[in-house]
């Protein structure tokens, strides 16, 4: 796939001095990625020394994927990586990361489900406690995610990016027990860490560690949803004559919460923003905008107006259904099928539904590519993709179809759950789909089935139905 010739302010982003922070924020289809790949090819090949490296780090495994095929493959003296894998390098070299120290995301939800089990049977008649185990769950990731190591710093802390003070400042104090005790269960069975604070202790480690830097420049892309921890962390694992430049769209952060850049460890960065979007015609990106404008949509200062593309294509078409059997139906017979030269996608909420269309799919003898954290290659030639919202990030595609964005299913009721709060739980899933709208390049297909999701603008003049 070629790389386009930067323009403009992308041109002075990619030449950007070789020392200090950088920020660049971007609306969907900017040209970051872009930019990320073309500015870690130009820090490895004119400003290294033969034992140094640059690091191009993301979020998404799947991006990853897409990065490498994407990147400049010949770069010897360039890595690209998600953080986890950073992080576990990172650990290992220092001896701190043995085999399986790792607990993974189910073996977390039951040491928590234990630890509440441990806690309510201290405090019977709490009623904290009795709030579900989700919750619970959802909680200790913050805390973990934003590095809180004590209870008077939990207490004392403005909780940002919530939608309410949902849990009474009074009442945090439960939720740290059940912290505290899951901790003890997880070290107990010999795990040292989990996906959420691995950071944390990289972050610890690197401030004592005084060897000389293995990677001289870091280029981060998809950087709204790397947590403060990792930003930290990533700040430290440069040399003081280094460069961190991190490229990021508020819009579609769906993993935490928005930082300062102090506290993300970045020092006075220079802010640079990209406007233009390159990728969406005049009216997807309207969708998108008008996504962005709701009132659940959550406000930030960080969030880049985007100036309109000029190229023009077909409204997005919006159609209902009887039932979800006959939307999969209908795109299989008049989407996929017909358009064998197009890149296709299919992105859904959740990974069962991904599954379950891949082998609806295969039934008419094609195979989808599925966009997942194990694929290690990327097919980026034209056919269909089938994967999660999550999955699809960074990534575009000519055609994108989003099934089933009916009201029962979007919002996620688990998420609804977790954060018990229905308003949170908008705040949070409309980015979703605000990343799911800008994956398009020229064509977007909605469907639903019975109710529509009160994620999508009402605007009848933003769709073809
Ligand atoms: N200067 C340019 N000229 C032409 N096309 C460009 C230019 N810059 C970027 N593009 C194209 O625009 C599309 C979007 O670029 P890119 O994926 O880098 O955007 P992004 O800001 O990372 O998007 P998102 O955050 O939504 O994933 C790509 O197809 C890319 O090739």
């Amino acid at each position: 796939m070629p790389i386009p010739n930067p323009i403009g302010i992308q041109t002075r982003v990619l030449y950007l001095p070789e020392i200090g922070h950088f920020v660049i924020l971007g609306t969907a289809g900017s040209g970051k990625t872009t930019l990320a790949i073309l500015r870690a090819a130009y820090l490895a090949k004119t400003h290294c020394r033969s034992n140094e490296k640059v690091l191009l780090v993301t979020f998404n495994r799947t991006l990853v994927t897409y990065l490498q095929t994407l990147g400049e493959q010949g770069i010897r003296n360039l890595d690209i990586w998600n953080y986890h894998k950073f992080a576990r390098g990172y650990l290992s070299r220092r001896n701190k990361m043995g085999w399986n120290e790792i607990a993974s995301s189910g073996a977390k939800i039951r040491f928590i489900n234990e630890a509440l089990e441990n806690v309510r049977k201290i405090y019977p008649d709490n009623s904290t406690l009795e709030r579900p185990a989700e919750v619970f769950v959802e909680e200790i990731h913050w805390l973990q995610k934003t590095g809180i190591t004590s209870l008077k710093e939990y207490e004392a802390v403005e909780r940002i990016g919530r939608a309410g003070t949902w849990i009474a400042r009074a009442n945090r104090k439960y939720f740290y027990y059940v912290f505290n005790e899951y901790m003890r269960l997880r070290g107990q069975s010999g795990l040292r860490y989990d996906f959420e604070d691995l950071a944390g202790y990289v972050d610890e480690e690197f401030e004592s560690d005084t060897s000389p830097r293995y990677y001289r420049h870091i280029i981060i892309d998809e950087g709204q949803d790397f947590s403060p921890a990792m930003l930290r962390s990533l700040a430290k694992a440069i040399p003081t004559d280094g460069s961190i430049t991190y490229f990021g769209d508020v819009a579609q952060q769906i993993y935490g919460s928005r930082v300062s850049w102090r506290t993300a460890g970045l020092n006075n960065p220079q802010i640079y923003r990209f406007a233009q979007n390159y990728r969406n015609t005049k009216e997807i990106a309207a969708l998108g905008l008008a996504i962005s404008e709701q009132p659940f949509f959550p406000e930030d200062t960080d969030l880049v107006e985007p100036s309109f593309p000029r190229a023009s294509g077909p409204k997005p078409a919006l159609i209902s259904f009887s039932s979800e059997e006959e939307e999969l139906d209908y795109y299989i017979a008049n989407v996929i099928i017909p358009n064998r030269t197009r890149t296709i996608v299919i992105l859904v909420r959740s990974v069962e539904t991904v599954d379950y269309i891949i082998n609806k799919i295969r039934q008419k003898r094609i195979t989808p590519q599925k966009l997942s954290k194990e694929m290690s290659v990327w097919n980026s030639r034209p056919g269909v993709s089938v994967g999660t919202y999550h999955s699809a990030k960074g990534l575009e595609f000519d055609t994108v179809i989003l099934p089933f964005c009916t009201a029962n299913r979007l919002p996620s009721p688990e998420r609804v759950t977790a954060l018990d709060n229905f308003e949170e739980a908008l705040n949070e899933e409309v980015k979703l789909l605000y990343v799911g709208v800008t994956r398009a390049k020229s064509e977007l297909y909605i469907s639903y089935t019975g109710e529509v999701t009160v994620l999508l603008p009402t605007d009848p003049e933003l769709y073809q139905m």
